[in-house]
């Protein structure tokens, strides 16, 4: 009887205990390579945990078999349909990333890196997994692309990567937007009770353009600011004005802890904030910016003629693109991954992740 209660408690413990970064993926298109690239950029940097890949149903059994060949362990998850006010506000593009709140439920992993498909790992992040437990960690986002011209900060020209030496909040708009990251990489803690509380909240939340990560023509046009049309004054617009956060960012505002911009380079920071970046330094890489996905890379899109892109692109294939890399039978079985004690000692880590960087530190 003991022996019995001490085996589950064991076996419940070391499922407590288990560690692996995730990853999302929907559909039959080319995404599945940005999926195989991530694994194998694991693999060069000798992560020690799995990557899980939570699937939508309409990925294809071929690309589901060229997930497991790469030793990834593929978890196919129900989608998530917004209600529909949010589906008419987010761009079409970003709805399928509701689904992305099923990694939630992921209870059997205590805790759990996200990387976006068009992501890519240079040096070994592993170390993320022993930040102090009861925080959201991510890379603070950066508001100067095209993509942001709905917002509110785009129309003022203000950015948190840069708040007080170019634009300062105006101050009829009250007070400035909470900070907001990028929600391609985050490190969190699968569990049943924030998995509910999400589901449940999603409804009961304002539309937002960037989906789960805020707003859309008619939001902008709202605004105003930019277009200079009528703003009709309104709860909802008075939220817009103050840059309402995207569904993500808001539900873990309060728990939201910056991480330096290594862990997240969002591409137009290289370009936007050029002096808050140390190419070097960087360890993991978004290839988010309009035309930068490798597989999908021309070279003639705006910024894409770059040597620094052309680099970070060439980079990504000769990862993609390396045998020596590809998932061996005689490698580690993904699925037994566990973890005994922290492999760095957790204060010098808090130290290193819980400040927001300096501009010239990154
Ligand atoms: O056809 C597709 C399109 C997207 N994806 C998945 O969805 C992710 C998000 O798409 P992109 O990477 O193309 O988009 P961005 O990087 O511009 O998106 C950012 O904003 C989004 C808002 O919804 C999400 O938060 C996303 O994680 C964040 O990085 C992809 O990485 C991939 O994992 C697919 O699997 N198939
Ligand atoms: O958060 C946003 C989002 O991820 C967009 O898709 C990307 O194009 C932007 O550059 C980024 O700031
Ligand atoms: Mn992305």
């Amino acid at each position: 009887m003991l022996i019995k209660a001490l085996r589950r408690f064991a076996t419940l413990n070391m499922g407590y205990s288990k560690r692996a970064y995730v990853a999302f993926l929907a559909g039959n298109g080319d995404y599945v390579k940005g999926v195989v690239g991530l694994a194998k950029g694991l693999r060069k940097v000798a992560s020690k945990y799995p990557l899980v890949v939570a699937i939508l149903p309409d990925v294809p059994i071929e690309h589901r078999e060229i997930l497991r060949s790469q030793g990834c362990i593929v978890r196919e998850i129900e989608p998530i349909k917004p209600p529909e006010n949010q589906i008419q506000f987010a761009m079409a593009y970003y709805v399928i990333n509701y689904s992305k709140l099923r990694i939630w439920s992921f209870e059997e992993y205590s805790k759990m890196v996200y990387l976006d498909a068009d992501i890519q790992v240079y040096e070994n992040i592993d170390h993320l997994f022993d930040a102090p437990d009861g925080y959201f960690y991510a890379v603070m986002d950066c508001f100067c692309e095209k993509t942001w011209s709905h917002s509110p900060q785009y129309s003022i020209g203000y950015c948190q990567q840069c708040p007080h030496e170019k634009v300062t909040w105006p101050a009829e708009m009250d007070s400035p937007p909470s900070l907001y990251f990028n929600a391609g990489m985050f490190v969190f803690e699968p569990s049943r009770v924030t998995y509910e509380s999400l589901l449940q909240t999603l409804p009961t939340t304002p539309p937002t353009p960037f989906a789960e990560q805020v707003i859309d023509s008619l939001v902008s046009s709202l605004v105003g600011a930019r277009t200079g049309h009528h703003i009709v004054e309104g709860s909802f617009t008075r939220r817009l004005k103050k840059g309402n956060p995207d569904f993500l960012n808001k539900f873990f505002q309060h728990v939201y802890k910056p991480i330096p911009l290594v862990y997240n380079l969002v591409l137009a920071m290289l370009w936007r904030h050029p002096d808050n970046v140390a190419l070097e330094n960087v360890k993991v890489v978004h290839y988010c910016a309009a035309g930068s996905k490798p597989w999908r890379y021309t070279g003639k899109e705006f910024n894409m003629d770059r040597e620094d892109i052309k680099m970070l692109v060439t980079k990504w294939w000769d990862i993609y693109n390396d045998e020596l890399l590809d998932f061996k039978a005689e490698d580690p079985i993904p699925e037994g991954e566990t973890f005994s004690r922290p492999s760095i000692n957790v204060t010098m880590l808090e130290h290193k992740i819980s400040h927001i960087p300096a501009p010239s530190a990154a």
